[in-house]
């Protein structure tokens, strides 16, 4: 991911890098003009010999400002752009991963994970790699080439000087990191909780569950500035033995020099200019453990994005044979799937004929929801074969397929929108088509009542609209799009038992000739689809009518009578 933004953005690094050598120059040359100036005024040779150096200084301080202004250019573009660009590329893995590896990850934390890697990212590549190559390492070299011009052998003891630091550097470091990756472990607990408490706001508030999370919160709370304070001490330690350190090498240097001036080898200037030049070399290391420590822990936060860009795609979505056509025969033969160990479904075999409609009937667990992501080819079969118009599932290229199917989950896939977002998909559908749709799924007068009508926005999940709501919003969609293979996971739950009959009923008229695939708790609701498939542990256990089912099957009349007695005919 990191090569890719590199790649993305590198005409934008270039100028960044340029630009920040630039800088880099302008300044340590500002430094060698001071030096002449203040040697020239000691050696009083006069106004006008110095007029122009002063003038030279003068342009060197204006270069040094502009560049630094023009440098916020390109920093700003790659601080914000990196960072955007590493959510698209894991937003784009979203659109390919592998259905159950992301049922692995499970919403929250993935979104959790794309937010701190990539911001984790954008200062791996930013204030990292990019401030090292464009700051720290031109200020370094052109401290060390103008330093080498007054005195090699000053260079010579500000090499020791960063031989030792970085020795410092490295035992101070593993302390600081095991303090910061214990921080960061309760800052993630901090945020876990403070998420779960938002996320649960009805069933803990009616719990009483509040008190105890605050509770647990106060002590992690605690947890976390006893180990940010005891970090910052931690830190600031080095940069106290790090000046003492400095001030040590400038008060040889001085030594050195004042010896120099009396024996008159070197000038005052000279002496003033390597005191800044230390300085000047300095800075970057007190700068780079700052940024090193970042950097080492930016990396745990980042691998983590960078499994989740590694998790194992679908490959069937774009690779496979063009469906261009799909005239809905479904097959199963003996397949069999599990989650992890645990079987879910075993040697299951039926048929589904083109333009036939099918409920899928169990109990709760029996396996109906998994069988609906095994066609769809979201889950993939251990064994056995599902055929579309007699092709297996697994030659076949999964968006082309889905051109051709309409589907809607059990949770009733209404998304933040508008009504009509809702349905036509950025279709543009004229409105009156949209109020005929709306007609039929009896959800015409509802939408009339809304303040912004068609253009209503749902909440997030359809959160402002009823259950029942979603699932009509959710059947509007699927009738808008005239698939010729429809396939719906408990669609009707969440609707009253009249509404539910009438808009099953409606359904089954207007898909009538299309290949109708429906799971259903309540029985009543199906009674006049072609075939319905009884489900049992995870295996089929009959086919056949409502009425042949009835008559022949045990199960299905226990199945009849439970639905009969809950009151749902
Ligand atoms: N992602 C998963 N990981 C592990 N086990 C799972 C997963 N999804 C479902 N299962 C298990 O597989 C079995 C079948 O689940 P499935 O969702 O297909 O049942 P269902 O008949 O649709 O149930 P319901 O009517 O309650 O929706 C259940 O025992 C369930 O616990």
């Amino acid at each position: 991911m990191i090569q890719t933004c590199l790649v993305y953005f590198k005409r934008t690094i270039l100028l960044y890098v340029v630009l920040g050598f630039l800088v880099q120059f302008c300044s340590a040359y500002g430094i060698t003009l001071f030096q002449q100036l203040l040697d020239n005024v000691a050696a009083a040779s006069g106004f006008n010999a110095a007029l122009p150096l002063v003038m030279l200084y003068g342009a060197m301080l204006a270069v040094t400002t502009i560049v630094n202004y023009l440098i916020l250019y390109p920093q700003t573009y790659l601080s914000a752009g990196i960072m955007e660009k590493l959510k698209l590329l894991a937003f784009g893995k979203v659109s390919r991963i592998d259905y159950a590896a992301y049922q692995n990850i499970g919403t929250g934390e993935m979104i959790k994970v794309i937010e701190n890697g990539a911001a984790a990212g954008t200062q791996i590549i930013h204030a990292f790699y990019l401030r090292i190559l464009q700051e720290l390492l031109p200020t370094v070299l052109f401290s060390l080439l103008f330093i080498s011009r007054y005195s090699p052998t000053v260079m010579l003891i500000i090499g020791a000087g960063y031989a030792v630091i970085f020795g410092m550097n490295h035992v101070l470091l593993r302390v600081l990191y095991r303090f910061k990756s214990a921080l960061l472990e309760s800052q993630e607990k901090m945020s876990a909780q403070s998420v779960r408490g938002f996320m649960e706001l009805v069933v803990f508030r009616l719990n009483k569950r509040y008190r105890k999370e605050m509770e647990r919160m106060q002590r992690t709370a605690e947890d976390i500035v006893s180990k940010s304070t005891q970090i910052r001490m931690i830190h600031e330690s080095f940069f106290a033995v790090f000046a003492l350190l400095v001030n040590g090498i400038k008060i040889v240097v001085l030594v050195y020099g004042i010896k120099r001036i009396l024996e008159g080898d070197t000038s005052i200037g000279a002496i003033v200019a390597l005191l800044l030049f230390i300085e000047h070399v300095y800075s970057p290391i007190a700068i780079f453990n700052v940024l090193f420590v970042d950097y080492k822990l930016n990396r745990v936060a980042f691998a983590r994005l960078e499994r989740f860009a590694n998790a194992p795609e679908d490959m069937n979505l774009e690779t496979g044979r063009e469906v261009g056509e799909l005239k809905g025969d479904l097959a199963f033969e003996h397949v069999t799937f599990g989650y992890g160990g645990t079987e879910a479904l075993r040697n299951v075999t039926f048929a589904v004929k083109r333009g036939s409609s099918v409920a899928i009937v169990g109990l709760s667990g029996s396996g109906k929801s998994t069988l609906i992501k095994l066609m769809l080819g979201l889950l993939k079969k251990q064994s056995g074969s599902i055929r579309w118009d007699g092709s297996d599932i697994d030659e076949l290229k999964l968006n082309s397929l889905y051109d051709h199917v309409s589907y809607i989950s059990q949770e009733a896939p209404i998304f933040a929108d508008s009504i009509r977002g809702n349905i036509d998909f950025d279709r543009e559908l004229p409105d009156e088509l949209i109020y005929d749709i709306l007609t039929l799924v009896r959800m015409k007068e509802e939408v009339l009542r809304m303040p912004d009508r068609l253009d209503a926005l749902v909440g997030e999940k359809g959160m402002k609209l009823s259950g029942g709501e979603r699932q009509r919003l959710a059947f509007a969609r699927i009738i808008a799009q005239r698939r010729n293979v429809v396939i719906l996971d408990e669609p009707v739950s969440g609707l009253d038992n009249i509404t539910e009959k009438t808009i099953m009923d409606e359904v089954l008229r207007l898909f009538r000739g299309r290949t109708l695939v429906i799971v259903a708790h309540r029985l009543h609701a199906i009674a006049n689809v072609d075939t319905i498939l009884l489900v049992k542990d995870g295996e089929v256990v009959g086919e056949g009518s409502f009425a042949e089912l009835i008559q022949t099957s045990g199960y299905f009349q226990a199945l009849w009578q439970q639905d009969s007695r809950n009151g749902a005919r």
